[in-house]
């Protein structure tokens, strides 16, 4: 039997098209026909089981192999093979008109979707004619009685089918690969892209002599058949010379849609440590891509594994995946996952828990901050840590301080501090008087806070110095002053004249004679807003990016300080109080340049005059 043909498509030369758009992503072409070779193969091997083929299975390795003399690469499996009609039935119509229907998809599409849709779409067997000028096939059904059949066809729609005498089931593809893709003719290409894209495909693939995959990957398989190290090995397979994970979650399900995979929690410290693109996706083992955006959800991209999952619609453009049902369904259950994952450590194991906060603290934040539901679910199990190292959840931590850091409105106020060095005689007043402070340092802190105090009743948040020990939580009982209001105004102006600085605003309050004499504090709120707008707050925040710093001084008219300046002359009166303020600028970091110089002279001259 010999015939030609015409292959009737609508589109009429969609080769070029496809040729020219797809260039990127030529190398696509051999995952498409492996994954066939697999296809085929499997097929065969449940027909056994079904009982329908009765033949015996053999070796079922997926061969491929390269003639650099003879500019081919073939394709081979022992895999249930077509018969003429059935080569005309699925490659002439099936695999001709998907490629048609993707050529009608991509043309509709503007650049920035074309770009998405290249390597998401399963071209299938026609794909081939990316790099090949010519492809033969030649198979052998494994139904009895039956002729081998070879087909012969240019990309064009002119196909050439006769039978032909081959002595195994199954069937080969040889591609005679066009002059502008000798590239695929090197076997290390090859190798890289059969290591890319087919490394977990569940048939043996051989090229040249070695099989380049496993067949049973890990994440197919029951968790309780796995150890720990079985974990962490794949882990090293997938990046290698990476520091082991921290801890994993093996997803299994199949109802309402079907994914299994897993997922590693890296070791992050920062920000800048953060590498997304670190999952990867396969659709039954077939590598896909590692571009999980809108699979995942964004704040879980750091998390490093594998996703696999034939319900991801891998053919269609990013935005429609935003709006896929499937998608979004597939991202809760992944966001749910993470959260009941963290809840079983802390629960079960909470020293080991607190020693990981460290590297999982920043993502748990980051999770809360960027999705109600896991904010709901990580508001039991985040952590937050007091200077002197130890943990608390939140709950744990209100609970805490309420006693002691209730203001007379009954708001409970916590203390924190972002540099326990910087603002070391802070901490310490607060702790002097029993209060907790936290650390709250990270990157993520000060959004941490803001969505904190929207979220725990009747909590407020103050950084230590952005008052007075007694003022940062104000109670009913004030410390009267020793100075009378007449006194307290003096005392006033000599500062405000010893500092002459309109972004200084001088006060005079009774603190604890154990207080410093003056206390420069920078107010919470205009703190806030100022780094908000550093951070590019943007919009209404805007104006606030103009004004200088307003400090607040408080002159402590408890203080024998006080004292010595109000009895001083003037002249001393006002170099002491000049003193006394240089070391409050001291205390917060804040005495530099021409100041710093004339405190020191100054402080050598009060040292000789003792
Ligand atoms: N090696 C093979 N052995 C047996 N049948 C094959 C082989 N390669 C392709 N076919 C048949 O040709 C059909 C078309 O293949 P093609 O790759 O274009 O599409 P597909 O595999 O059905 O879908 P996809 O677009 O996901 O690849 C297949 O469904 C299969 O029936």
């Amino acid at each position: 039997m010999q015939e030609k043909g015409s292959i009737s498509i609508h589109t009429e030369n969609i080769f070029p098209i496809i040729k020219k758009f797809l260039y990127s992503d030529h190398e696509i072409f051999l995952r498409e026909l492996v994954s066939n070779a697999v296809d085929a193969t499997q097929k065969l091997k449940s027909l056994g089981q079904l009982g329908e083929f009765k033949g015996e299975l053999g070796e079922l390795k997926v061969k491929v192999s390269v003639d650099k003399e003879a500019r081919t690469i073939t394709i081979s499996d022992r895999g249930l093979g077509m018969t003429a009609e059935e080569i005309k039935k699925y490659i002439n119509q099936i695999a001709f008109s998907g490629a048609t229907e993707f050529v009608e998809k991509y043309k509709e599409k503007d650049a920035a979707a074309k770009d998405q849709i290249i390597g998401q779409f399963g071209l299938g067997f026609y794909s081939a004619f990316m790099v090949a000028k010519e492809v033969e096939i030649f198979s052998r059904s494994y139904k009895e009685d039956t002729e081998a059949a070879h087909w012969v066809c240019d990309g064009s729609t002119e196909f050439s089918l006769e039978t032909t005498e081959k002595a195994d089931r199954g069937t080969d593809v040889v591609l005679h690969v066009a002059e502008d893709s000798d590239e695929f003719l090197e076997s290390q290409r090859l190798k890289g892209i059969l290591t890319k894209y087919c490394k977990f495909l569940p048939i043996e693939i051989e090229f040249e002599g070695e099989v380049i995959n496993q067949t049973q990957p890990i994440w197919t398989k029951q968790p309780s058949e796995l150890t720990d190290e079985d974990y962490t090995k794949f882990y090293q397979e997938l990046y290698p010379f990476s520091e082991p994970p921290l801890f994993w979650i093996h997803l299994n399900v199949d109802y309402p849609f079907n994914l299994t995979g897993i997922l590693y929690f890296p070791k992050v410290k920062d920000e800048l440590q953060f590498q997304r693109n670190k999952i990867q996706l396969y659709s039954r083992q077939v590598f896909i891509t590692d571009e999980v955006k809108d699979v995942v959800p964004e704040f879980l991209m750091l998390l490093h594994g594998v996703i696999d999952s034939p319900d991801i619609p891998l053919n269609v453009s990013r935005s429609f995946l935003q709006a896929d049902a499937a998608v979004r369904k597939i991202n809760q259950y992944i966001t749910k996952k993470v959260a009941d994952k963290l809840s079983e450590l802390f629960r079960k194991d909470r020293t080991g828990y607190e020693q990981k906060w460290s590297d999982i603290g920043l993502f748990v934040k980051y999770g809360m901050l960027s999705d109600e539901k896991f904010y709901d679910k990580a508001k039991d199990f985040a952590l937050v840590q007091n200077v002197a190292g130890k943990l608390f959840t939140l709950p744990e931590y209100q609970e805490f301080v309420q006693a002691n850091q209730q203001d007379k409105n009954g708001q409970t106020v916590i203390l924190y501090t972002t540099d326990a060095e910087a603002q070391h005689g802070f901490v310490q007043a607060a702790q002097d008087r029993g209060y907790d402070v936290l650390e709250l340092n990270g990157p993520l802190d000060a959004h941490f806070i803001g969505q904190l105090e929207q979220k725990l009743e009747k909590t407020t948040f103050k950084r230590v110095d952005a008052d007075t020990v007694s003022k940062l939580i104000e109670k009913e009982e004030a410390t009267e002053s020793m100075l009378s209001e007449e006194d307290k105004t003096k005392l006033g102006e000599v500062f405000k004249q010893a500092i002459s600085n309109e972004h200084m605003h001088v006060q005079v309050d009774a603190l604890s004679p154990q207080d410093a004499p003056v206390i420069i504090t920078l107010p919470e709120f205009m703190r806030r807003m100022k780094d908000m707008q550093r951070a590019g707050g943007g919009g209404g925040m805007q104006m606030f990016g103009n004004f200088p710093d307003t400090y607040t001084v408080s002159v402590n008219a408890n203080h024998p300080v006080a004292q010595r300046v109000l009895n001083a002359e003037s002249d001393a009166g006002s170099k002491l109080a000049r003193q006394a303020f240089d070391l409050a600028l001291l205390a917060q970091g804040l005495l530099k340049g021409e100041a710093l110089t004339a405190f020191v002279k100054r402080s050598a001259d009060l040292l000789a005059a003792e």
